[in-house]
């Protein structure tokens, strides 16, 4: 009966938490027992078991209460052995893995690490010319040879795959040399680490650990901006594991230099090594995404089919990030084998409508050249106007590029509203910010920024 609950609870809790904290966090959780109004489950760690608590607790109990369970309490404790066979219903497959720890006596404790999504695998990584720099400094670090460059900064917008390319990075090293200590957390859970450590006065124990790693992976790095005590430990794990030749790889983002409320010696070490950036998705790297994700679910649902041209619609019209991008994709194969139809384009269109208008937002040229003169700082009628000088020539062609690639306008058309250039002008312009781009890294980190602020 109270497995048949769980399992049940398990199903609503997807809904309430969403797939990948699903995933995480819920799927590996065991349910041992239901006993006087307590439910005890088995966690990976105990940095697990605190997580699950802090932060899915609530909905637990009350998922489990609303299933007729009687419960007010969660007890979670970690499991030593791999679970027993259940009999009442299938043990929730764990897709993420807990990071271990490897030998040794500061190493005995469990890496207070999050756990690794097994899907985020080099393999399952689609590489474009977004992201070919960073996924090639990802597979450099994964070889595990001698550390080039340290840290390896990532950094990019909202689901371009920042966390992806670490957990990749963690099972290659980790399927290479078992034996490697890989600590991979956010970083707040880095600061959850550090408070909890000072508050049960285990300072030192938290500091040998940290300082135990061979590497050291910490996402969403600008967490920590603004904390001070929390950046000052940091600054201390990182110089520790830096001069112990140690690989450090971080994630945030947006680049070392714009992230506010960071000290400035802490943003000098972080540039210190590689810093690379994941660029918005293009159109290639969407259609190459959602043809591998296609890939999958046929495997899934077997005899699906999906109508020629439906991928590239999606390509096409959802430009946000990639995790809008496979929700879209995950929803239309429910739906279409709920339905049991083909996956047509008035399928999607019916069925992701929402999704189509979130992302149908239209940008205007004049919202780009508005955009455009403000970050730059120049008039908008100079950026419109016929002036050559190099100060408003860029500006104005980086409002050509953007208005070419965030607008449906053709060449003539964005011409017009440019003070009546020729499109050639504007076609030269688009040219010489993409030349620009591969060798002007402030110039990219301004159209990133600009793209993400139109796009919003
Ligand atoms: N190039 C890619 N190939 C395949 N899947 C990708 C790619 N880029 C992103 N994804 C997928 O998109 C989703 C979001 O990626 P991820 O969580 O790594 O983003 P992120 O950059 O860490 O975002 P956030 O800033 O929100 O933490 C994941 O499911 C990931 O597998």
């Amino acid at each position: 009966m109270t497995q048949k609950t769980w399992g049940s609870v398990r199903e609503q809790l997807i809904k309430r938490v969403g797939q990948n904290n699903y995933t995480t966090w819920i799927a590996p959780l065991q349910l041992r027992e239901l006993n006087n109004g307590v439910a005890h489950f088995t966690v990976p760690n105990t940095f697990f078991g605190d997580w699950v608590s802090r932060h899915f607790g609530d909905h637990i109990c009350q998922h489990l209460t609303a299933a007729g369970a009687d419960v007010s309490r969660l007890e979670f404790s970690v499991s030593r052995t791999p679970a027993g066979p259940d009999t009442a219903a299938p043990a929730p497959q764990p897709a993420a893995r807990p990071v271990l720890a490897g030998r040794g006596s500061a190493e005995d404790a469990d890496l207070p690490g999050a756990p690794l999504d097994s899907r985020f695998t080099f393999d399952s990584f689609v590489v474009g010319k977004p992201n070919e720099l960073a996924h090639a400094a990802a597979r450099r670090v994964a070889e595990g040879g001698p550390v080039t460059f340290n840290p390896l900064f990532l950094y990019g917008g909202v689901g371009l795959g920042k966390t992806h390319l670490m957990h990749a990075i963690a099972h290659e090293l980790i399927a290479g040399r078992p034996d490697l200590r890989v600590l991979y957390l956010s970083a707040e859970q880095f600061m959850y680490r550090f408070i909890q450590a000072l508050r049960d006065k285990q300072i030192m124990g938290f500091k040998e650990l940290f300082r135990s790693v061979d590497v050291l992976m910490v996402d969403d790095v600008q967490f920590i901006a603004g904390k001070e005590s929390t950046q000052e430990e940091f600054f201390h794990t990182f110089n520790a594991l830096v001069d112990q030749n140690k690989q450090i790889v971080i994630s945030a983002d947006r680049a070392p230099g714009e992230i506010k409320g960071l000290e400035e010696r802490i943003r000098s070490r972080l540039q210190c090594g590689l810093v690379v950036d994941l660029h918005p998705t293009d159109y290639e790297l969407r259609l190459g995404i959602l043809q591998q994700k296609a890939e999958h679910y046929r495997g899934q649902y077997r005899g699906l089919q999906i109508a020629p041209g439906v991928l590239e619609f999606l390509a096409h019209r959802i430009s946000t990030n990639v995790r809008v991008l496979e929700g879209a994709l995950t929803r239309l194969f429910a739906f279409a084998s709920l339905v049991g139809r083909e996956i047509s384009l008035e399928l999607a269109q019916d069925c992701l409508a929402d999704i189509l208008r979130a992302s149908d937002r239209k940008i205007s040229v004049e919202d780009i050249q508005r955009k455009v003169a403000e970050h730059y700082n120049v008039r908008l009628a100079d950026l419109i106007g016929p002036k050559r000088v190099r100060t408003i020539a860029r500006p104005r062609q980086v409002a050509m590029y953007l208005s070419k690639h965030l607008t449906t306008r053709s060449l003539p058309d964005i011409g017009r509203r440019f003070g009546g250039r020729d499109h050639t002008t504007i076609m030269h312009g688009v040219r010489k910010v993409e030349e620009l781009m591969a060798t002007d890294s402030q110039l990219a980190d301004d159209l990133q920024m600009l793209r993400r602020q139109l796009e919003g």
